[in-house]
Order: structure tokens, then C-alpha cells, then sequence
């Protein structure tokens, strides 16, 4: 008899955080006590329907024991030149290690430290049924403007079936690994990937504060949200 799929998380961890201004790879940028990713981590340690996490570092990454100490879950040192590349490369981690084609992968955000785990099992609630897979996110609720070279505004644009993807997102191995090597470091995202291929992931409604850390000004609005008792 064929076992049932099993869930596993990747992280891609191998940004350099430019746009941060943090002066080092901002995963490793300490919010509310402990590293970004440290938080990311947790968060995904919380979620018992994954089997195993794996984090994916540059080459050159020198931070992550100190800065994760006693991580118990998988590490591979193939983080590429994009975030599809890292990506790409732990897909080639998880199959070495075992990881089949019909199992799910939730590709998740170091950047995302705001991660609830009940925003994870939902995503695993409607993604389980369909084979198609989806990801996280949120409905756009601003106007939506496109702006010139000058910074002036272009157009609005309609924003009523307009949503802002978020991770996780999470597909089968095969199917994931087939969308982004067509697509290569031009997929931002893999649902955008897989979309290519003519499918359409399911939307499943998150929260605005599962933010990507992003820009300078980023840190504290998530260390504050961080606090204890804060997203609880
Ligand atoms: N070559 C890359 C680029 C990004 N990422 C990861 O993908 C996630 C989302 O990327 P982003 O927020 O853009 O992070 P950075 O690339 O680090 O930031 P920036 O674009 O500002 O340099 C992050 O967890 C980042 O570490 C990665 O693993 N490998
Ligand atoms: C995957 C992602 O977080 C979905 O919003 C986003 O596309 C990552 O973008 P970036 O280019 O790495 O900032």
C-alpha cells in the first residue's frame, strides 16, 4: 500500500536583506529577544502535521548555529543567487533526504516571523483535499495605485480581486519542482510558478501580520507584535 503524503516546511534563509538596511542578513537581526528566524522557527515547531523542517542557508553562512542554537531539524547550505534558486535547492535536498514526489511542501518566508501556527493548519485544512495545492493571503484592502518613473500616480487600478501572497505556500514536490525549474529566478513566488503551468492554487485568507520584514522601519513594528499576548 502507498503511505500517505507526508508535510514538510522549507525555509529559504539565504537573502542578504539589502533592502533592510540592517548591514547583515536580516534573518539574523534580533527582534524581541531572539533572531528573526529563530522566531520563524518556532513558529513552524508549533505545527505537529509537519514531519521535518528545512532550512535553507548561502554557502557563506557563519550565523545560523549561534543564532539558532540546538535546532534539532534538517540544514542544507544551497541557497542560490535568487529566492527560486534557494528554493530549487532545497527541493533537491528534500528528495536526497528521502522526500517523495506526492509529498507536500510548505515553502515558507524566514522573512515571514510573524507566522501563526493556526494560519498553517488552515492552509493544510484547504490545500489536503485539492491537489493543486495554495497559499496564504489577504485580500488588498487600500486602493491600489500604479506610479510613473517621477512618482507620480499612472493609474488606479481595480483592486477588487486583488489579494497580497503571503507564505507559506505549499505544493507537492514534483509539482513544485516542475513550475519553478520552468520559470527560474523570474518566480517571485511559487504559486505564480505553478500558475504558469495553467493552475490555479487556492487563496486561503491569513492576516496582515503575517508581514514579510522588508524594510528598515520593519523591526519594530515586529518586535512590538511580538511581544507576548500581542497576536495570542
Ligand atoms: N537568494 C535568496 C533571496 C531570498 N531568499 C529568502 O527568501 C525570503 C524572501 O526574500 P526577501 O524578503 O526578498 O529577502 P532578501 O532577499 O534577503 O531581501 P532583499 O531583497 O531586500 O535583499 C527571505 O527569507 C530570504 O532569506 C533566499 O533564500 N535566497
Ligand atoms: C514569496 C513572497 O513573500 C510572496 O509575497 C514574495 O514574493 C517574496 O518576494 P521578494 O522578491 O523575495 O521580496
Amino acid at each position: 500500500m502507498t503511505p500517505p503524503p507526508r508535510l514538510f516546511a522549507l525555509v529559504p534563509a539565504a537573502g542578504v536583506g539589502e533592502r533592510s538596511g540592517a548591514g547583515m542578513p536580516k534573518q539574523y537581526v534580533d527582534i524581541a529577544g531572539r533572531p528573526m528566524l529563530a522566531h520563524t522557527l518556532a513558529a513552524l515547531a508549533a505545527v505537529p502535521r509537519l514531519a521535518q523542517t528545512l532550512v535553507v542557508l548561502s554557502p557563506q553562512d557563519d550565523r545560523f548555529e549561534a543564532a539558532v542554537p540546538g535546532y534539532a531539524g534538517w540544514l542544507a547550505r544551497v541557497g542560490g543567487a535568487s529566492r527560486a534558486e534557494s528554493v530549487l535547492g532545497g527541493l533537491a535536498e528534500l528528495r536526497r533526504r528521502g522526500v517523495g514526489e506526492g509529498d507536500w511542501v510548505l515553502v515558507h518566508d524566514a522573512a515571514r516571523c510573524l507566522l501563526r501556527p493556526e494560519w498553517v493548519d488552515a492552509l493544510i485544512d484547504a490545500c489536503l483535499p485539492d491537489a493543486v495545492g495554495g497559499l496564504l493571503a489577504q485580500p488588498v484592502a487600500d486602493t491600489l495605485k500604479a506610479g510613473d518613473a517621477q512618482g507620480r500616480v499612472a493609474a488606479t487600478i481595480d483592486r477588487r480581486d486583488k489579494w497580497a501572497a503571503q507564505t507559506p505556500q505549499m505544493f507537492r514536490l514534483g509539482l513544485v519542482e516542475r513550475a519553478l525549474t520552468a520559470m527560474g529566478a523570474a518566480a517571485t513566488d511559487e504559486a505564480s510558478a505553478v500558475e504558469a503551468l495553467g493552475l490555479a492554487p487556492q487563496l486561503v485568507r491569513a492576516s496582515m501580520a503575517n508581514f514579510k520584514v522588508t524594510w528598515p522601519e520593519d523591526f519594530a513594528l515586529a518586535g512590538r507584535l511580538l511581544q507576548p499576548g500581542c497576536l495570542a
